[in-house]
């Protein structure tokens, strides 16, 4: 018999809070640092064998759902048909080996493309953001109701200062949006800054250059919270793909995606 989404879910918690206990052990010990695709994508062992644990235990529980995770433990994906789990093992590698906080395991969980679980876990504070299709957001076991719509000059803005002084496509545009909001915050992780604004600490999340696992477990949290999380142009974000994303409450994803449209015309 299949599993219910709950069971599921249920178990991918227990997953989450086991590794984040290992990654905690691995940080008072020392571990291996590379890079990838450039000098500042980090990547540890820490980041593959949380990875490799994560792929294991689904593989052995669940033999028939796929698996597509940042650090290629398993075969690559090319399609979202079935179950496919999408992992990022540690979103925000470079806070997890220069700060050892303010990161997450994220794991969003796709049937035939369809978000129907999301799980992000802040390892150091011990916060679990999870949801289930159609079942609401939940913080540690506590659903949340209340969400704040809030117009842009009232909104904080979560955006890397970086996409704002480095020469990129939509820089003046958001530069205007962060000269109009009420404040901006960078995290670094953006499957929490994703749960940030799933649960009313922020208003947005905006970036350009994120991969899937980066946002496939907030997505499902922004769905369940009323949210909206797209493409910079509006259309839906991709999951085998790279792209911008804009995560905010509804309205003022309308305002921002107006506004980023306005000035690339
Ligand atoms: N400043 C930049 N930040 C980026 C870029 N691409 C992603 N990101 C952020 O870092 C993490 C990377 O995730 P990890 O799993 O590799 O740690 C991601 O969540 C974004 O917050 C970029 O090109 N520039
Ligand atoms: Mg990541
Ligand atoms: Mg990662």
């Amino acid at each position: 018999m299949q599993p219910t989404w709950k069971e599921i879910e249920q178990q991918a918690k227990e997953w989450v809070v086991e590794a984040g206990e290992s990654i905690k052990e691995a940080l008072e010990g020392s571990f291996q640092i590379n890079t990838k695709s450039n000098p500042d994508d980090l990547v540890t062992d820490v980041d593959k064998s949380t990875e490799a644990f994560l792929y294991n235990q689904i593989k052995r529980t669940f033999p028939n759902h796929r698996f597509l995770g940042e650090e290629g433990v398993s075969e690559a994906i090319e399609d979202l048909k079935g179950i496919v789990w999408i992992v990022d093992p540690i979103d925000g590698t470079m806070n997890f080996v220069h700060q050892k906080q303010n990161f997450a395991i994220s794991i969003g969980i796709y049937e035939n493309g369809i978000g129907k679980i999301g799980i992000v876990y802040d390892v150091m504070k011990g916060e679990l953001f999870h949801a289930i299709d159609k079942e609401g957001l939940f913080v540690d076991g506590v659903k949340l109701t209340k969400q704040t719509e809030r117009p842009l000059h009232e909104a904080i803005l979560g955006v890397n200062s970086n996409w704002l002084l480095e020469d990129r496509a939509y820089q003046p545009e958001l530069v205007r949006i962060a000269q109009k909001c009420r404040g901006t915050r960078s995290y670094g992780s953006a499957a929490l800054e994703m749960a940030y604004v799933a649960v009313d600490r922020m208003d947005a999340y905006i970036s350009f250059n994120l991969s899937p696992w980066d946002y496939a477990g907030g997505a499902v949290l922004l769905k369940e919270a009323g949210c909206k999380a797209t493409r910079f142009n509006n259309e839906e974000l991709s999951f085998l793909e790279k792209g911008t994303v804009i995560a905010a409450k509804k309205q003022l994803h309308e305002t921002l995606v107006q506004q980023l449209q306005e000035g690339s015309e």
